[in-house]
């Protein structure tokens, strides 16, 4: 157990592992206190890696690869006969320094966590740009991740939201291309040596940004599939698979050493969203890259934070020696983000709500998900009409590309308090800042839970989710609360014993989201409505005859005025 005098450390460190909570604590003033850690490692393990540890080298098509220290490494420097106490005395600390962190695994000689940036396995370039950025230590996924990166294993992964993992596939991918690079035949660039991708364009490039920040002042060039006129050289390109699967033919994909699918789950998804026949889904598309990435040195590394046995069971029955990491329980949300479960009985209650919410107890910024695009029209119409008002900005597919990034720069700099979004943004998003995610419509799915209250409390920081449920939702809401109380937080009994949907109907409301009442203010719906009776009076007037018109119209608004007394 960490001493007193750590607290402080800790506290700062709280990141990256779920550990066990009682189930029904609730803890709305304490989360995050005994959740998160970047980093914990056990007493007098520092003596040991520093003590023996020793350069490796491995061959790669004729080269050394950099020289690295591990945990593996420990040889008794005078070769006495100690070396078996040695190697059992190592053996313990790397098991507690997984159980410490939480890290599981899962494979044929899996390589010890890196405990340590500085350490020569990584360029030093890279070391001082990773510590520039404020990141000190590594978090569990990193430190088992890049381990398996670094040796070259094909990997499966799956750690919390917000634990790091842009950083765990980044960090060996630059480091490989700096070494590869040192090769005569390599040296000129202009071969491409890794392909990301991500689900959506904005992922990708914010994927994108991170290379090029921990790439800066290293020979590494990155593109997106957007730059087409810098593909041809670069070294790393991000982007969506249906990008790249229109892309394949101008590439050459013989030298590649990675291709690394974040958010895999959702790219094993084999559902199109879009009407038509000929709809490609994530996973046909994944199916055409992944056959054209069979290169002599391709490797494949997939990650989430969300684990679907499906991807698990393909992984482990396509890829001879693949390792298996998972940080903490699987398909748990991230324990530094307080939840709530609020029932408002309708719609409207919904906006009411939100309103005392606005005015009373506000942290923002704040992201507002909604189920589709026209609710987040409706909700943005809304927004507009409230006074005081909240600076608001919406992104959907509807956005064109200039907006979005507009929106999403406005939560970055402070100057927007509250982003209405679909579930466009609900995956991979890493904007830190973000206090509150408000789940306006309720989420089709504990996956889909996951991933959107992650979007806040990530690295490390607090954060706050409130999840709203109306009459309408009393169907889908159980496992949401099941979600939200095995995290220790408390919600209205009622919600566990609610009967759960037929598996049909799961399918259908991914695809058809739940009907709900219109929200729209009344301000821009009774425009619209008016300016539509309007045309059609204008119309009527010219077919029927002004003075016909105006006896029908007087007749019609009598039996109206009646009728609504
Ligand atoms: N070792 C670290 N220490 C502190 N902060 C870190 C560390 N590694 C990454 N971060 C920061 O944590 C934040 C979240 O990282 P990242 O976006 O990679 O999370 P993620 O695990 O991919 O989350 P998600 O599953 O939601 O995509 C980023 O702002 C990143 O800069």
């Amino acid at each position: 157990m960490p001493s007193a005098g750590n607290e402080e450390i800790l506290k700062t460190l709280m990141f990256g592992v779920k550990t066990q909570k009682p189930r029904t604590k609730n803890k709305t003033d304490t989360a995050g206190e005994d959740a998160l850690r970047i980093r914990i490692l056990p007493e007098g393990i520092q003596d040991i890696h520093g003590e023996s540890a020793k350069n490796i080298v491995v061959e790669d098509e004729g080269v050394d690869i950099l020289k690295g220290h591990r945990l593996t490494t420990i040889e008794n420097p005078h070769g006495f006969v100690k070396q078996q106490e040695q190697q059992d005395k190592k053996a313990e600390m790397i098991k507690e320094v997984r159980r410490m962190n939480a890290i599981l695994t899962w494979g044929d000689t899996i390589p010890d966590p890196i405990i340590d940036f500085d350490s020569p396995i990584f360029p030093d370039q890279l070391v001082q740009n990773i510590k520039e950025f404020g990141i000190k230590e590594p978090s569990p996924i990193q430190m088992q991740a890049m381990a398996l990166m670094m040796e070259k294993r094909d990997l499966l992964a799956c750690a919390p939201t917000g634990s790091g993992k842009t950083l765990a596939f980044t960090a060996p991918i630059i480091a490989e291309i700096v070494r590869i690079k040192k090769l005569d035949k390599y040296s000129g660039g202009g071969k491409l040596l890794s392909i990301v991708l991500e689900p959506t364009r904005e992922l990708a490039v914010q994927t994108y940004r991170q290379f090029l920040k921990f790439s800066q002042g290293l020979e590494v060039t990155v593109a997106t599939l957007d730059e087409q006129e810098e593909l041809a050289k670069a070294d790393v390109i991000v982007g969506t698979p249906k990008k790249l699967v229109e892309l394949l033919p101008s590439l050459s994909l013989k030298w590649l050493r990675w291709l690394v699918v974040d958010e895999s789950d959702r790219l094993f998804d084999n559902i199109s969203n879009k009407k038509g026949k000929n709809n490609e889904t994530f996973r046909s598309q994944l199916g055409t890259i992944y056959k054209a990435c069979n290169g002599k040195w391709a490797k494949k590394a997939f990650f989430s934070a969300t684990f679907s046995q499906e991807v698990e069971k393909w992984c482990k029955e396509s890829i001879v020696s693949l390792a298996i990491v998972c940080i903490g329980e699987r398909n748990v949300a991230n324990s530094n983000v307080v939840q709530e479960l609020v029932y408002t009985g309708s719609e409207q209650g919904k906006l009411i709500a939100l309103r005392n919410l606005f005015l009373e107890d506000f942290n923002p910024p704040a992201l507002v998900f909604v189920q589709s695009k026209d609710r987040a029209r409706q909700l943005e119409s809304w927004f507009s009409s409230l006074k005081p008002a909240i600076p608001y900005a919406i992104i959907s597919s509807d956005c064109r590309q200039e907006d979005r990034d507009a929106a999403l720069n406005g939560v970055r700099s402070g100057k927007i308090w509250a982003l209405v979004c679909t579930e466009l943004m609900g995956r991979g998003l890493d904007l830190p800042a973000v206090n509150l995610v408000i789940n306006f419509d309720l989420p089709t799915t504990i996956v889909q839970y996951i991933h959107r209250i992650g979007r806040t409390g990530r690295a490390g920081r607090k954060g706050r989710a409130i999840t709203y449920f109306t009459q309408s939702d009393f169907k889908y809401v159980r496992p949401i609360a099941s979600v939200i109380r095995q995290a220790g937080f408390s919600v209205p009994e009622y919600t566990l014993s609610l009967n759960p949907i037929a598996r049909k109907e799961k399918k259908e409301i991914y695809r058809h989201a739940i009907k709900r009442k219109n929200i729209a203010a009344p301000r821009v719906y009774n425009d619209f409505r008016n300016m539509i009776i309007q045309q059609g009076n204008t119309y009527l007037e010219t077919i029927i005859g002004r003075d016909t018109y105006g006896a029908a119209s007087m007749t019609v608004m009598g039996c109206h005025l009646f009728l609504s007394r």
